[in-house]
């Protein structure tokens, strides 16, 4: 089931928490909608639903206007982060409850119920859990049958919220996996709030990434990462470094440090967004750049060795952090409190008087030169 949203916005008193905003979702797409606390994410899935209504605009699935439709005929499915199973009842009599309460007329006879709960189960690997309660479940099996619930009555729209936010990280990666296959398996379209980027961009067909009630920016995962449209984007899809740079003689200086242009870049001020995978890390400056920091703090994450570093002798407000792989880490033996240069391979740069990024790579130049030579 497509779905068509548009020039919805909502009010609460005078608070505006959705401004106009319009977002076409294709029949069969996962879209994660992302955002920091309090940015709209939670209004634009209850207005979706029918939980709220919208003060403008209005919403269709498929080629049926649901605007002005109640929460029970608009026929979506919920799940969301707290469970919000019933207590008092079994496991497959809370996956059956959303049959057993409709219409006499279209509800299904105990018989195929029951045998449409058992096939639930099964396909939430969790069948040998039936006659168990809630309180008997962990928090990963309770969200599954919470899912479960969700898919009984069959519906073509399914909406979470946080699904799996109150779930450790380990839970929370085989349950987004698992969930992806269902989706692919089953063919509804499904449209998620999290503000846990990498969930968004490990699930998403698309991200609609919203900052105060508005999209900053909607695409598919690779293409935000390698195209963000603004500053605001650049920094919530992670870890970028800014450096603040002044130009002057070919070079963006702050204090102390300086950075060659690349070739072909504007001789502007402004910032340059440089992600913490984006840089060589020397001992000494390099031609290109001369960037000390001095390291605070040294995390091993997984396959990467992150480097937390302060500015020597320039200006940045926030810690730089650098990630390196453990080989490149081992070889160089850096310690807390030792000083280093790192260069820019590549970088996002922001203009003062300019709202749209250059990306910037001093890689392909090197390239080049080395092909000329
Ligand atoms: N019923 C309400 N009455 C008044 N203000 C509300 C109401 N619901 C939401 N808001 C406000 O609207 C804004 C958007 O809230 P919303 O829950 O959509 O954000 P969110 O992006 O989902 O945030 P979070 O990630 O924290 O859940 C917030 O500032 C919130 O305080």
């Amino acid at each position: 089931m497509s779905i068509l949203i548009e020039n919805i916005s909502k009010h609460f008193g005078h608070f505006q928490a959705l401004s106009p905003l319009s977002l076409d979702i294709n029949e069969g797409e996962m879209i994660g909608l992302l955002g920091p606390s309090g940015s709209g994410k939670t209004t634009l899935l209850r207005i979706i639903a029918g939980l709220e209504g919208a003060d403008t605009g209005h919403i269709q699935f498929g080629d049926r206007d649901v605007t002005n439709l109640h929460v029970r005929d608009r026929r979506v499915g919920f799940v969301f982060q707290n469970y919000a199973l019933f207590r008092h009842m079994t496991v497959a009599d809370n996956v059956a409850f959303g049959l057993a309460v409709l219409p006499r007329k279209e509800r299904p006879s105990p018989t195929e119920i029951k045998n449409r709960v058992m096939h639930l189960l099964e396909m939430v690997q969790l069948e040998h859990l039936a006659s168990r309660f809630p309180s008997q479940l962990s928090g990963g099996q309770k969200q599954r049958i919470a899912l479960a619930r969700a898919l009984a009555t069959q519906p073509e729209v399914l909406l979470l919220d946080e699904p799996f936010g109150a779930l450790d990280a380990k839970v929370r990666k085989e349950l987004r996996r698992w969930l992806r296959g269902l989706h692919d398996e089953l063919g509804f379209t499904s449209v998620f709030v999290t503000h846990d980027q990498e969930e968004a961009l490990e699930l998403s067909d698309r991200v609609v990434v919203m900052s105060n009630g508005h999209i900053e920016q909607i695409d598919q995962p690779g293409a935000l990462y390698a195209s963000p449209n603004s500053r605001f984007v650049f920094d919530f899809l992670g870890n970028a470094n800014v450096f603040e740079g002044k130009v002057e003689n070919n070079k963006w200086h702050n204090q102390q440090a300086s950075i060659v242009l690349p070739n072909g870049a504007e001789q502007k001020d402004g910032q340059l967004y440089i992600r913490s995978h984006e840089f060589f890390v020397s001992k000494e400056p390099t031609a290109q750049a001369n960037l000390p920091l001095r390291v605070i703090a040294i995390n091993p994450i997984g396959a990467e060795v992150r480097l937390e570093l302060t500015p020597i002798d320039w200006q940045s407000n926030d810690v730089w952090e650098i990630d390196l792989p453990h080989k490149a880490f081992d070889k160089n033996c850096f310690e807390k409190g030792q000083t280093l240069y790192v260069t820019p391979k590549a970088g996002y740069f922001f203009a003062h008087d300019a709202q749209q990024p250059v990306l910037l790579n001093w890689e392909t130049e090197k390239a080049k030169t080395t092909e000329k030579a």
